[in-house]
């Protein structure tokens, strides 16, 4: 089977804000029935890229087409409101005075009465919001008010929908639910989807694929899996989840680590590298059990409900320890002598400069 062809491609974007390069060149594209979580932390220019595509920005350089057509460049420049672009907010940004109704017609008005009345009703059904046509948006909770924004922005039929921060406005509890469904809503709709969060896990969680950013470049654009197991840099492996990493130089294809020794296949004599394994990925047993285990003392070990944390003295680690995560409860105590290991497959390597 074929890939569709992308819904949306944006090329080689770069965006100033005065001397200020708050995107340095990326490029990206989002197919039918995707979604793609762009996420990195504050600042990462992650927003820009969205108010790039809805029209809120003009282009400086690069290009943004949707559907074959496009939408902007440093040249050219539809109007957002021309834009076939669906957008959510954070804090839902709906009008107060305006029933929920209204808020969906907000926008459709080049269109015909009916042909929008006609929209809205399949939009307020599809949404399970038919009895609240005429409440307005202060008397619905989170997850209504939400399901409004989500309608809104899908009402003009567009072919893309950029949702930014759409769930961190909503308390715990409501956010796992409320996200469940819109996603699911996104999904049967088909429309190519751009999210974007901060939050690693809510990105591997909602995304087909993940576009990792950092201070405006993006860094790597894959699938959770890959980015989780296969990350491009240490950025990218601590961004996902707890690494234990030492740093050091290639001797003869390996790297000696207080965790013991790592061969280096890749990388020359001289080079310097980071070796890094994910928490969980470090192994734990009682002295003696493996021949390539070193001695670890446990200074104290945390339930976490799911997990145990565990931190251990590891002399030569960076700050003097290393940390474990096994699942569920774990009965081990500060002052326990263990002795742990990583599998050599589970081991991440980086060039450092
Ligand atoms: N209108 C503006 N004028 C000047 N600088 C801006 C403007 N908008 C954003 N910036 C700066 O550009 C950079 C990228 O901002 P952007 O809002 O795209 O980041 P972000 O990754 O979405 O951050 P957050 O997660 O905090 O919303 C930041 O350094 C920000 O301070």
């Amino acid at each position: 089977m074929t890939a569709p062809a992308p819904s949306v491609i944006l090329s080689d974007i770069v965006h100033h804000y005065g001397p200020h390069r708050a995107v340095d060149g990326v490029s990206l594209s989002v197919a039918p029935r995707e979604i793609l979580c762009v996420v990195g932390p504050s600042g990462c220019g992650k927003s820009t890229l969205l108010r790039l595509v809805s029209g809120l920005e003009t282009v400086q350089h690069g290009r943004i087409s949707v559907g074959g057509k496009v939408l902007a460049s440093p040249e050219r420049s539809l109007p957002p409101e021309r834009r076939p672009v669906g957008m959510m907010f954070q804090d839902f940004a709906l009008f107060p005075h305006m029933t929920v109704a209204g808020n969906i017609a907000f926008g459709q008005t080049d269109r015909p009465r009916a042909e929008r009345e006609r929209r809205v009703a399949e939009l307020l059904e599809l949404m399970a919001l038919t009895r609240y046509a005429d409440a307005h948006p202060h008397t619905l909770s989170g997850g209504q008010q939400q399901r409004v924004a989500l309608a809104r922005a899908m009402a003009r039929d567009p072919q893309v929908l950029l949702l930014d921060e759409p769930f961190s406005a909503l308390d715990e509890q409501l956010r796992r639910s409320v996200r469940d469904e819109v996603v699911r809503l996104i999904r049967a709709s088909g429309i190519a989807t751009i999210v974007v969060t901060h939050d690693p896990e809510e990105a591997m969680e909602i995304g087909n694929r993940v576009a990792v950013m950092e201070a405006g470049r993006l860094v790597q654009t894959d699938t959770p899996l890959a980015l989780y197991r296969q990350p491009a840099n240490s950025f990218v492996a601590r961004l996902f989840g707890e690494i234990n990493r030492f740093e050091g130089t290639v001797e003869d294809g390996h790297l000696n680590t207080p965790l013991g020794r790592f061969a280096t296949p890749t990388m020359t004599s001289g080079a310097r590298v980071e070796v890094a394994c994910r928490i969980e990925d470090l192994e734990l047993a009682p002295p003696g059990q493996s021949a390539n285990a070193v001695p670890v003392l446990v200074r104290h070990s945390s339930f976490l409900g799911a997990s145990t944390r565990i931190c251990l003295a590891l002399p030569g680690a960076p700050s003097g320890e290393i940390h474990a995560r096994l699942p569920g409860h774990v009965d081990v105590k500060a002052g326990d002598e263990l002795a742990a290991w990583v599998d050599v497959q589970r081991v991440m390597l980086f060039p450092t400069a």
